[in-house]
């Protein structure tokens, strides 16, 4: 079981503690010198030797680079890590966290910060750049597109120069003779760290950072630690063991956007910005077309959550609008049932997507309306709706489709499917969510074309 703010006795190798993975794959290549041409997905860049597609890591396009090929082991591809800059891009900057440089052993950087040597500008060109990419080449369109930032007065304590401190939520693992940190950038190998500049600074403050901090996490068989910093209340420290299960009324927190108030499992999803839940209820409130929007028709809030994207529609077409949220999770629905109880028009459902959209297709006939003039909100886990569910919620005929996506080649794929069903993007925006890491949130509007 989970337990938190216990802080055990230092020591021993955990029992169950995870193995880190070896530094390097099997098939080490050359060190190389690249001319490093675009980024690619996944927050890498793309050069090319004798040929050769090479994706490397920690470059800028733009740049030259002397770079260790990691794995060779692929006929069309390898890949590489950066190990000197020899032609900086002049949007290269000092890492914000030290212990991601490109200064240290590609082994010994932390992941989770791979834009974080680039100027803020840049990243988000770069990100703009994966997205429209993906969108030309998956999902058939040609789009510009801004990728912005948070609205600063929606993230205090976030820091729009160097998009530090906005992370309320971080996993550090626990390691052999009790390494405490976040994975290395491409690896399982644990990265001891001194600072933590991505998250907030609730979490900074109780992480246990640093060789005098240390850990004695291994000694009660600690697998990981994760710490949590919710808009209201203390921030926690949880921690994780092999055996974990989640107990049958796992502790609450409540997470404020605006006037409203959210309860949610500690451990439950919400989003991991400081800003990025109020960010994201105006960003729908904004895609919802309100000429297309009927309040009595069947709107869903798909993947729901604890309701957040269902309260953004509620609250910008009133207390009486018919909304149903839909989540896999029985304990979110719960929470998502209580968060809306004050509309009288909303329904909260644990189904899974696919399953509740078969009974729906089911249901519809001459009686019912389906989903016919209904507003539909879709804010998929990171591998995107997938075509099975567009094809089936497209069957369905809604009139329009809010996708919140925190994936761009997934909602390619997904942009293919909706294109082939009949519906086509009418709206889309992006945020910076993840600022210093290469991922992207974008939202889109989709409506019937017929
Ligand atoms: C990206 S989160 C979005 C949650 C919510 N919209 C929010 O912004 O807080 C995706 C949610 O989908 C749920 N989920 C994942 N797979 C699902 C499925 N097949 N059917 C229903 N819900 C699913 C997850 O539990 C998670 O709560």
């Amino acid at each position: 079981m989970a337990n938190s703010r216990r802080r055990p006795a230092r020591g021993t190798r955990p029992a169950g503690a995870r193995r880190p993975a070896p530094a390097r794959p099997a098939e080490p290549g050359p060190v190389l010198e690249l001319d490093v041409e675009r980024i690619a997905h996944g927050g890498v860049a793309v050069a090319r030797h004798e040929g050769r597609v090479v994706f490397v890591a920690d470059a800028i396009p733009g740049e030259r680079v002397r770079a260790q090929v990691t794995d060779a082991g692929h006929d069309r591809f390898w890949r590489a890590e950066t190990v000197e800059v020899l032609d900086a891009s002049p949007d290269r900057r000092e890492h914000v966290w030290a212990e991601a440089s490109v200064d240290r052993a590609p082994e010994d950087r932390a992941g989770g910060a791979e834009f974080g040597h680039i100027v803020l500008r840049r990243q988000r060109e770069l990100k703009a750049d994966v997205l429209r990419d993906a969108l030309a080449r998956m999902g058939g369109i040609e789009r510009e597109v801004d990728v912005r930032g948070v609205d600063p007065a929606l993230a205090p304590g976030v820091d729009p120069e160097s998009g530090t401190g906005w992370r309320t939520r971080v996993r550090l693992h626990v390691g052999a003779e009790g390494a405490v940190g976040p994975y290395a950038a491409r690896s399982h190998r644990i990265v001891p760290v001194a600072s933590l500049p991505l998250a907030v600074a609730e979490i900074e403050s109780i992480a246990p950072l640093g060789a005098d901090r240390g850990t004695a996490d291994a000694d009660v068989g600690a697998t990981a630690i994760d710490l949590v910093a919710p808009s209201t209340g203390a921030a926690e420290l949880v921690i994780r063991t092999a055996g974990d299960r989640r107990p049958e009324h796992p502790p609450t927190i409540v997470e404020r956007v605006g006037e409203r108030s959210f309860t949610l499992d500690r451990g439950g999803f919400w989003q991991v910005h400081r800003g990025a839940a109020a960010t994201l209820t105006r960003a729908v409130q904004a895609a919802v077309d309100p000429g297309r929007f009927d309040p009595d028709a069947e709107n869903q809030d798909l993947y729901g959550g604890v309701g957040l994207l269902a309260a953004a529609v509620g609250d910008r077409f009133g207390p009486s609008t018919r909304i149903t949220t839909v989540e896999a999770d029985a304990r979110a629905t719960e929470h998502a049932g209580a968060n809306l109880a004050d509309w009288i028009g909303a329904r909260a459902v644990t189904d899974r997507v696919d399953r509740y959209l078969d009974r729906l297709a089911g249901a519809a006939d001459a009686s019912t309306r389906g989903l016919r003039g209904a507003t539909v909100v879709l804010d998929p886990p990171r591998a995107g709706a997938g075509r099975a569910v567009v094809e089936r919620l497209t069957e369905l005929r809604p009139a329009q489709v809010v996708y919140v996506a925190c994936d761009p080649v997934a909602l390619a794929r997904d942009v293919a499917t909706f294109r082939a069903t009949g519906y086509e993007i009418e709206a889309l925006d992006a945020f910076d969510l993840f600022p210093n890491t290469h991922h992207v949130e974008a939202v889109a509007r989709f409506a019937a074309i017929v």
